[in-house]
């Protein structure tokens, strides 16, 4: 019976005791069904045989309701615009810059879509000069991608720019802005974390990938050279206990900014490297400014004449920088000690002016705290005994590092640089000779490299020591 095609026959089944009754278990029906597939099979199945059309829309709205809060309502979602440049409408001259965060984002969706990108690009480094990588990969406009950040999807799209970009010009070099859109509920992991870890991850990438310089002064300012020292701390040969303690120091100083801070300590490491000449002293400071990824800054303090000098040298200093002033025994001689004993009766005028080794801490501590970023410094020397009282201070060289003679551990490490052996047939004679000699890193190094073949570089090394020997054993 269809019940919907008259008023009279709405009338009618109104009136009817059984349609009522119907509708009556109708009622309850919607009232105590749970699940929306109830809903669907009475709708389909009563409604069409017995439900006038008003109920039955009253039906339809009341599923409605059900469904709707049954099923997932889609999340409300924000969307951060992030424009290639910025400035031109707030800058009262029409310029435009740059904008940071688009670069970073940029580099960083070019190392999404292939891990091998360079992150280096379009931004300037630390140090003000442009880097040398840029960015070749990146999405084609009007691409999206989405990123995962601590269980969170960002989605990003490429918007053109006004010449519409396009496949052949880059991608988004050719856009004019990125879309970055998320579920409201994100809002705060957007801005506070996903954005400003985008920039962590590019700088990060940026400073493995940059080359590093190394400095040396001229007079009172600083000339760099692109620097390419291959020391590592797997290439160095020194005590593997030792070893390990300079990298877990050099690690927990790189991650303590905040703990500085908050003691009110500039944020700088000091490290005394110490021992015979050839130990590998000047080895390992290439090896800790490429652990990391400082320039070097190589103070030659015998062109620094004046206070004054020294002060612009060290204020020239960009940050995460390392400054290293080598045999520092022979930079202040007897003249810091005669400074301090004459100090207090000497009026001669240019007493100030006067360059001593405490001047010289004194200014490290006083400029550098101020900066607030992290520094290291390293000083060296053949002659610890011979060094001013004032750098050994406890307090002064946060760490003293002995380099020493050439031990077992530290001839196999250069056994495996050299040749990429860890064992042969001369081992043995080598170990037992190593133990009764003293031979620097620097002449080990230099027998291995008499030679190609490994037997014949070792069989000369092992003369070399044989000799050295006999030489003690005479003497
Ligand atoms: N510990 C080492 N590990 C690896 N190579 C070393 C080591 N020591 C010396 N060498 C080799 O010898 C060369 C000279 O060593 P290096 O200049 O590092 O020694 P140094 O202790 O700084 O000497 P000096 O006190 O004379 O400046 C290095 O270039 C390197 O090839």
């Amino acid at each position: 019976m269809d019940l919907s095609s008259s008023a009279a026959a709405v009338a009618a089944a109104a009136a009817s005791p059984s349609l009522a009754k119907a509708v009556d278990t109708y009622r309850k029906a919607v009232g105590t069904a749970a699940t929306l597939t109830a809903y669907t099979v009475l709708e389909r199945g009563m409604a069409r045989e017995l439900v006038p059309h008003d109920l039955r829309a009253l039906v339809a709205w009341a599923a409605s309701l059900v469904r709707a809060r049954l099923q997932p309502r889609p999340a409300e979602r924000r969307t951060i615009i992030i424009r290639r440049r910025d400035g031109a409408d707030g800058d009262p001259y029409g310029h435009s810059y740059e904008n940071r965060v688009f670069a970073d984002a940029h580099s960083y969706l070019a190392t999404k879509i292939d891990p091998r990108a360079a992150a280096g690009g379009a931004r300037q480094g630390g140090g003000g000069r442009r880097e040398r990588n840029s960015v070749v990969i990146s999405m084609v406009p009007g691409d999206s991608m989405t990123d995962v950040f601590d269980g969170v999807e960002f989605k990003w799209t490429s918007v053109p720019g006004e010449g519409g970009g396009g496949r052949s010009n880059g991608g988004t070099a050719g856009s004019d802005s990125l879309e970055l859109s998320f579920d409201a509920e994100h809002m705060d992991m957007a801005l506070a974390r996903y954005v400003p870890f985008i920039s962590d991850e590019v700088e990060q990438a940026r400073r493995r990938e940059r080359e590093l310089e190394i400095n040396m002064n001229e007079g009172s300012s600083w000339n760099g050279i692109v620097h390419h020292h291959p020391a590592t701390f797997d290439t160095v040969a020194m005590d593997p206990d030792l070893k390990k303690s300079v990298v877990g120091d050099l690690d927990r100083f790189m991650k303590r900014k905040e703990y500085y801070r908050r003691i009110g300590k500039a944020w700088k490491r000091g490290y005394l490297l110490y021992g015979p000449p050839g130990t590998g002293k000047s080895s390992l400071v290439a090896a800790m400014a490429n652990y990391l990824r400082f320039d070097l800054y190589d103070l030659d303090l015998s062109q620094v004449y004046s206070n004054y000098c020294l002060q612009r040298l060290l204020f020239e200093m960009p940050n995460r920088s390392l400054l290293v002033v080598e045999d520092i025994d022979c930079c202040f001689s007897a003249r810091s000690r005669e400074d301090a004993k004459n100090s207090a009766n000497d009026d001669d005028d240019d007493k100030e002016e006067k360059l001593t080794l405490s001047g010289l801490l004194n200014f490290i501590d006083g400029l550098w705290s101020t900066s607030g970023e992290e520094r290291v410094i390293v000083f060296t020397t053949n002659y610890k005994d011979r060094l001013d009282p004032a750098l050994l201070r406890p307090g002064r060289m946060d760490m003293h590092v002995y380099m020493g003679h050439c031990g077992w551990d530290a001839f196999r490490t250069l056994a495996r640089n050299y040749f990429l052996v860890d064992d042969h047939p001369l081992f043995p004679e080598i170990q037992r000779l190593i133990s009764q000699v003293e031979v620097t890193p620097a002449e080990v190094s230099e027998m291995l490299l008499r030679s190609e073949d490994v037997s014949a570089a070792l069989a000369g090394l092992v003369e070399f020591l044989e000799e050295k020997k006999k030489k003690k054993l005479a003497a």
